[in-house]
């Protein structure tokens, strides 16, 4: 696993660092980090370094000074460096007169970078950086509109510029990075919106025993392969944890079908059915022991709640009857939408080991959603007092001890109808095998992930395609933990 940031909380490590270091010492160490990304992906793309055409959009802060110094290393390894000012008289001046002393060339109109861009092998995008605020101003989105257009690869420096630093949401005009080299420590913006920054560089600048402890957390696979439970040789179907699926009707079996299934494939303990798709799911699944009432179900040691489940007086009851049970408690869906409804629902649920996985439709029916995903979802678990995973593009789980992780999306294959239920038969079935909340979650949102990749392999793929996917994804996951 690994940390993410905020922008203030790395500016804050800065300072003693700073303070400690001689003067542009720290600046000259990330520069060097950017060019060596930025020699990689020439030598990469074109098979060389020597005399390919390098772009740096400089802007005012020291984001420009990292390109303008990345623009001279560059320089002494023979690129051609080309250097567009945005603020001409504001640019570092350290970096611009070393850029300069190394012969780069240096232009201030927009209409003379946007033809340098055109030719350009590579474009280090060094506008803004942590300073950052709203989108791209008109001249710098003209510069990386061009590069777009031309189809010229952008290196970001630290983030992609435009795209929030903090909560990751793009401006109206923004840059989409191929790769990025950031300093110090990830920021949020790497995690939650990571399809924008590409694969992401990290160069220690020497802040890591100034770093408070990170307010949020990414999960790798060994994280979730040595946590996810498998049998022990003293195990039986029970000691493992049993499921109970509280989920889907006589019109929606399919979800039922769905979350039982998923259930059911990851771990390998025992699967109940509670509810009015028993057959259907019976059919599908025959090792899931199905009846038609929670109360008729049997011990389970967790409950899946809500998928299909509709949100009249029995869809209530049902829930009711979960949350009384005292055992962990999966709700999404339907469940979601009924705590929203229900103030004495959202009281049984407050301080139980209860996991909601709404949507961001969902979430917004039980508490407010703001652009800041992260700082939104934190708030609604402690306000909640239950444990949040916000569905998106980025997964976002808090709990209410204030534990937060980040689940970046690798590819959006899963945006599409009933992969919520697999995700809630997965994460149900660790609950039940004794995971807390928090990492039931983050185990489950990675491997839903992962089987979507797997089960998609280049084309789109349909929930049941995921769920099927599901043992290679937890296989890979295990393999990766040895
Ligand atoms: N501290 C250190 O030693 C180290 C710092 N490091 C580096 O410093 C970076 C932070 O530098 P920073 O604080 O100078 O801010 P920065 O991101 O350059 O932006 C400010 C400038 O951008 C402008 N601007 C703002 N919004 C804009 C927009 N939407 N579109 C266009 N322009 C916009 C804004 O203009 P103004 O509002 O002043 O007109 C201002 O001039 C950090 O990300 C890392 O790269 C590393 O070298 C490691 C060592
Ligand atoms: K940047």
């Amino acid at each position: 696993m690994y940390g993410v940031w905020t922008p203030e909380q790395v500016r804050a490590a800065e300072e003693p660092v700073l303070a400690r270091t001689p003067e542009g010492a720290l600046m000259r160490r990330a520069a060097r980090g950017v060019a060596q990304v930025a020699l990689a992906e020439l030598a990469r793309r074109t098979g060389g370094v020597t005399g390919r055409r390098v772009v740096v959009l400089t802007g005012a802060g020291n984001n420009g000074g990292d390109g303008l110094w990345a623009g001279y290393e560059l320089r002494r390894r023979g690129v051609a460096v080309t250097a567009v000012l945005l603020s001409p008289d504001r640019a570092h001046p350290a970096g611009l007169a070393a850029l300069r002393k190394q012969k780069g060339r240096v232009v201030t109109a927009v209409e003379h970078g946007v033809a340098a861009v055109d030719r350009a092998d590579l474009v280090l995008d060094a506008i803004v950086g942590t300073g950052a605020s709203g989108g791209l101003r008109p001249e710098a989105a003209t510069l990386a509109d061009a590069a777009a257009t031309a189809g010229v690869p952008v290196v970001a420096v630290d983030i992609p510029s435009g795209v929030d630093p903090l909560t990751g949401v793009p401006g109206e005009r923004s840059v989409h990075a191929a790769a990025t080299v950031t300093f110090g420590a990830r920021k949020p913006v790497h995690v939650l919106a990571a399809p924008r920054c590409g694969p992401v560089t990290l160069v220690d600048i020497g802040l890591g025993p100034e770093l408070p402890p990170a307010p949020v957390t990414v999960l790798e696979a060994p994280d979730v392969g040595a946590r996810w439970p498998v049998p022990a040789p003293g195990d039986d179907k029970y000691t493992q944890g049993v499921v109970g699926v509280a989920a889907g009707s006589a019109t929606y079996p399919g979800a039922a079908v769905l979350a039982a299934g998923a259930a059911a494939l990851a771990t390998s303990g025992m699967v109940r059915y509670a509810g009015s798709a028993a057959d259907e799911v019976r059919a599908a699944w025959p090792e899931v022991v199905a009846t038609d009432t929670v109360g008729e179900a049997g011990r389970v040691q967790a409950w899946v709640v809500g998928p299909g489940l509709g949100t009249d007086d029995a869809g209530a009851q049902t829930l009711a009857d979960v949350l009384d049970a005292g055992l962990p408690v999966l709700a999404d869906a339907d469940a979601v939408t009924l705590l929203g409804q229900h103030a004495e629902l959202r009281e049984k649920a407050a301080g139980a080991p209860v996991l909601i996985t709404p949507h961001a439709g969902e979430f917004a029916r039980v508490a407010e959603l703001s652009d800041d995903r992260v700082g939104s979802t934190r708030r609604a678990a402690a306000d909640l007092g239950v444990t949040v995973l916000l569905k998106g593009n980025a997964t976002v789980v808090a709990a209410p001890d204030g534990r937060v992780l980040v689940h970046p999306a690798g590819s959006a294959w899963l945006a599409t109808a009933g992969t919520g239920d697999v995700l809630s038969g997965v994460a149900g079935a660790l609950l039940a095998a004794g995971l807390d909340p928090w990492w039931a979650a983050g185990c489950a949102a990675f491997v839903h992930a992962r089987a979507a990749e797997i089960g998609a392999d280049g084309a789109p793929v349909p929930a049941s395609g995921v769920q099927r996917a599901l043992p290679a994804a937890i296989r890979a996951v295990r393999e990766e933990a040895r």
